[in-house]
């Protein structure tokens, strides 16, 4: 049966993030895609020039559309902005009895922009981050969440465990910005610390020498919901999906001035772009 996966998200008018990434990535790997976006974003690139949210009411009213009339195997959320929509996305879950949550905490864009709200932490905290099966911090992300600095793979391991505790099943802490702290310089290898209150595991790929890295916490969220999706378990679900981030990157575009996007359609597209 053909699996369906939503994603809950800002738009990237670039095509490299949000909406726009998560899509892709759900076809690429074979899964139909719906969206429920939060917010507009007018991105590039090179940056992120203006922010419009979508309003609470908006969004609850795209989360009644799509889950009142079609059955979902799995919800991928990134941007949710401020309180006000995080509050009807809860609700919404809720409400449908929403099962294989991925939550992205996205706060800030590559490039520096405020994508969350300072005031809406706690109540993503609070609210949110207790309905997910999984969230997927990175370093910046974790050392907001835990008000604390999250530097150092011990300090990764530490944060997983303490992640663990605000109430979601499971922690996948991305290390893409992780640094060799004795060679200050980023890792050779491309480092993510997982735990589900059991299980420590360590998820790594070689780190691709590129600056095309617009996107990827994006596509890599949602492709652990695609795989879910499928009906895989959490650990195998994660072990595809840094295979398919890892793919993405290896094979990035040459698009725009600034970092590039990751490339969903490789054995499609034989140009990598300018
Ligand atoms: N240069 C790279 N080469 C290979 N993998 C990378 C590279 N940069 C990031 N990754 C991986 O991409 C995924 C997204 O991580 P990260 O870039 O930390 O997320 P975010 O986009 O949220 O900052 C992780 O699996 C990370 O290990
Ligand atoms: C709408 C939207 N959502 C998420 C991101 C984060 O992606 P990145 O960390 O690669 O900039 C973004 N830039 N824009």
């Amino acid at each position: 049966m053909l699996k369906k996966a939503l994603t809950i998200a800002g738009s990237d008018s670039g095509g490299g993030a949000g909406i726009q990434a998560d899509l892709k990535t759900f076809s690429a790997l074979g899964v139909y895609g719906l969206s429920v976006i939060t917010s507009i974003t007018a991105q590039n690139t090179t940056g992120v020039i203006a922010v419009e949210d979508i309003s609470p009411t908006m969004v609850a009213k795209q989360i009644d559309a799509v889950f009142s009339d079609i059955q979902i195997d799995a919800v991928k959320i990134g941007m949710v902005s401020n309180r006000e929509i995080i509050k009807v996305i809860v609700e919404g879950l809720r409400k449908w009895d929403v099962k294989n949550i991925v939550l992205d905490p996205v706060m800030m864009s590559e490039s520096g922009s405020r994508l969350l709200d300072v005031e809406a932490r706690s109540t993503l905290i609070k609210e949110l981050i207790p309905l997910a099966d999984i969230i997927t911090p990175n370093l910046f992300e974790a050392s907001i969440l835990l008000e604390r600095d999250v530097i150092t793979l011990k300090d990764m391991e530490n944060a997983v465990k303490e992640l663990t505790k605000m109430g979601c099943s499971s922690v996948l802490l991305k290390g893409g910005h992780l640094t060799d702290r004795t060679l200050a310089k980023l890792t050779t290898k491309a480092i993510d610390v997982y735990y589900d209150g059991q299980s420590l595991l360590r998820y790594q790929a070689d780190r691709v020498k590129t600056r095309n890295i617009h996107g990827t916490g994006c596509t890599y969220s949602s492709a652990i919901a695609a795989y879910l999706a499928f009906g895989f378990k959490m650990d195998r679900s994660i072990a595809r999906a840094k295979d398919y981030i890892t793919g993405a990157i290896q094979n990035s575009l040459n698009i725009g001035d600034g970092p590039g996007p990751t490339n969903h359609f490789y054995n499609l597209w034989k140009e990598k772009g300018e």
